[in-house]
């Protein structure tokens, strides 16, 4: 697993992460979001060794990196897809990682075939795409066999297809019984990947906890309710202290009250309704909501900007 407690890193007068403190658990995808600049890459690297703390730790199965007897067998990670050059072909740059590390040479076929990249593995990997440069680095995370995998976003710039087959590749990881701690910015894709989440922001943790407590902690579900009676109904909602507002004719919606309670109300006042539906929030709304005012660098309208339109539909979490 892996555990950070009070970790800080300053930069000169810059605190880029801020006491932070979690765990992140075998069989369990751990996603990390929050906007740019908030330190989620500055935690990846202290994770990894490459950055020391200023305060606090951090540790991986119990050890801070540079203790670890093998460290490429206890954690492999995805931190800068682009790091590696350039001339020597996919399976050249595999097997040097290998036989520098002490790792079988046989692995290397294995992560070759694990990552799709058998066809190319002679291509030299400056000709690869930047979706082959992603599965390249995630072939090099998995070289070691690891138990625990920090992958800084991964799906960056990927296709549909790349993306799916980070997230199935993720969730068969944890389902190993591997710890997975994967940062993004793609909310939606989040919200069908990860467990847990940790949500950062200017260096310090917002909110932790599963995905659906994260959105029911940050957001309100909307009851929607259409009807030929909406103003009689209006009244009879107001009367048990459920205020609605009435986005056009016929139609109301509140979120004072859940479903069943409107249309119990509704029963009672022999109300006609044609539709009663709980429009819930999506992760990418609570995220809105959670870093509204934290981002570091912002157009000017992205900061606690208007919330994307609702899906009708149940959340996928
Ligand atoms: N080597 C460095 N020297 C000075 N400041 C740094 C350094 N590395 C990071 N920072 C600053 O620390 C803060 C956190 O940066 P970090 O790269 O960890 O954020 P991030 O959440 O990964 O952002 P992004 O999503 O944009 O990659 C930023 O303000 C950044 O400018």
């Amino acid at each position: 697993m892996i555990e950070a407690v009070e970790l800080t890193k300053r930069f000169g007068d810059k605190t880029a992460v801020d006491r932070v403190s979690f765990t992140a658990e075998p069989g369990t995808v751990t996603g990390f979001l929050g906007p740019n600049g908030a330190g989620k890459s500055t935690t990846m690297r202290m994770i990894m060794g490459l950055d020391r703390p200023t305060g606090g730790s951090v540790r991986v199965n119990g050890r801070a990196y540079r203790d670890l007897g093998a460290p490429l067998c206890e954690v492999g990670a995805l931190l800068d897809a682009k790091g590696m050059h350039g001339s020597r072909s996919a399976r050249a740059h595999l097997t040097q990682l290998a036989v520098s590390n002490g790792i079988p040479t046989k692995r290397v076929n294995e992560v070759l075939e694990m990552t799709g990249l058998m066809n190319v593995a002679r291509k030299r990997v400056k000709g690869f795409s930047l979706g082959m440069g992603q599965r390249l680095g995630i072939a090099a995370a998995m070289l070691g066999d690891p138990g625990v995998l920090v992958l800084d976003e991964p799906v960056n710039g990927l296709d549909p297809e790349g993306v799916k087959w980070v997230r199935e590749t993720c969730r068969a990881l944890a389902s190993q019984g591997r710890t997975v701690f994967i940062s993004s910015h793609l909310m939606s894709e989040m919200a069908q990947t990860a467990d847990q989440l940790l949500v950062i922001a200017r260096g310090r943790i917002l909110a932790r906890g599963p995905v659906d407590e994260i959105i029911a902690q940050a957001t309100s579900d909307v009851v929607r309710v259409v009807s030929p009676q909406a103003d009689t109904l209006a009244q009879a909602l107001a009367s048990r202290g459920v205020e609605t507002s009435s986005p056009s004719p016929g139609t109301l919606t509140t979120t004072a009250a859940p479903a069943h309670v409107v249309g119990d109300i509704a029963a009672a006042a022999r109300v006609t309704l044609h539709e009663l539906t709980t429009q819930h929030a999506s992760l990418e709304e609570a995220y809105l909501t959670l870093t509204s005012g934290e981002t570091e660098y912002t157009t000017g309208q992205a900061t606690g900007g208007s919330a994307p339109a609702r899906q009708q539909a149940p959340a996928t979490v």
